[in-house]
């Protein structure tokens, strides 16, 4: 839906680091100072799954450093958060970013907040070094063992707002083997859309197969009792790269 002028309502106003991107893998600036990316999360640190109508999220006890991200293009070590997916109707698109104007069918985001800076989440939000966000693709391909135990839940989250307790689960298993990743400085692809993230997009995506996707498929945008919409097609058009380098880790 756009207005008089041409922007849609979810374009922020004088944005010059808005996310996802199309990744240019040639345009990719090689860093060779980027570090490896360590990542240690305790599974226990999990808590519940939920519907919140735009896509699921599992979220994480964060009030102190047991799951954590460091190194990579960080300076401080980040906390998680969250994670979450975005995906499409049908596999020919799903994915937020892009690569060489390739669409994946979906795209994993575990959300990490400057713990070590900021007192709160909330606060890390709305500054630009405040959160880190790992991208990882999805494409079909063979049965993700790790992934069916969050299929197996959704369909006690079929709705807005369910929610189910999820005791133990280590994204990590989420998380490619491959060290290689892109980064850039973005933002939230969701309102409030916050200049606050620095992007770490994997190289290499993670095999997932159709039952998988469908399964993403039959969640609901809408509440028990309303009209059905199905979840589908919940990820933001590409912004302008604008005055922006994308680094690899990788030659
Ligand atoms: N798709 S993504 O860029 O990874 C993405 C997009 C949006 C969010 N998001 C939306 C609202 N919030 C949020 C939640 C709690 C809070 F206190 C403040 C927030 F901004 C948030 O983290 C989180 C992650
Ligand atoms: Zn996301």
């Amino acid at each position: 839906m756009a207005s008089a002028d041409g922007s849609s309502p979810l374009t922020i106003p004088g944005g010059t680091r808005q996310s996802p991107i199309n990744i240019q893998w040639r345009d990719s600036v090689y860093d060779p100072f980027l570090k490896p990316l360590k990542i240690s999360y305790d599974p226990t640190t999990c808590l519940h799954i939920w519907n919140n109508g735009y896509s699921f999220l599992v979220e994480f006890d964060d009030s102190a450093d047991r799951s954590i991200i460091v190194g990579g293009p960080l300076e401080n070590q980040y906390r998680l958060k969250q994670f979450h997916f975005h995906w499409g109707a049908i596999n020919e698109w799903g994915s937020e970013h892009t690569v060489d104007s390739k669409f994946y069918p979906a795209e994993l985001h575990l959300v990490h907040w400057n713990a070590v800076v900021y007192p709160t989440f909330e606060e890390a939000v709305m500054e630009g070094n405040g959160l880190a966000v790992i991208g990882v693709f999805l494409k079909l391909g063979a049965h993700h063992e790790g992934l069916q135990m969050l299929v197996d839940a959704l369909p006690a989250i079929k709705h807005k707002d369910a929610v189910i307790e999820f005791d133990v689960f280590d994204p990590s298993c989420l998380i490619p083997s491959c060290p290689d990743y892109w980064t850039y400085a973005g933002s939230l692809t969701t309102p409030p859309l916050t200049e606050s993230v620095t992007w770490i997009i994997k190289k290499q995506p993670i095999e997932v197969d159709e039952n998988q996707l469908e399964a993403f498929r039959m969640l609901l945008f809408t509440s028990d009792g309303e009209e059905e919409k199905r979840m589908v097609d919940n990820f933001r058009p590409l912004q302008p790269l604008m005055n922006r380098t994308v680094r690899s880790s990788f030659q």
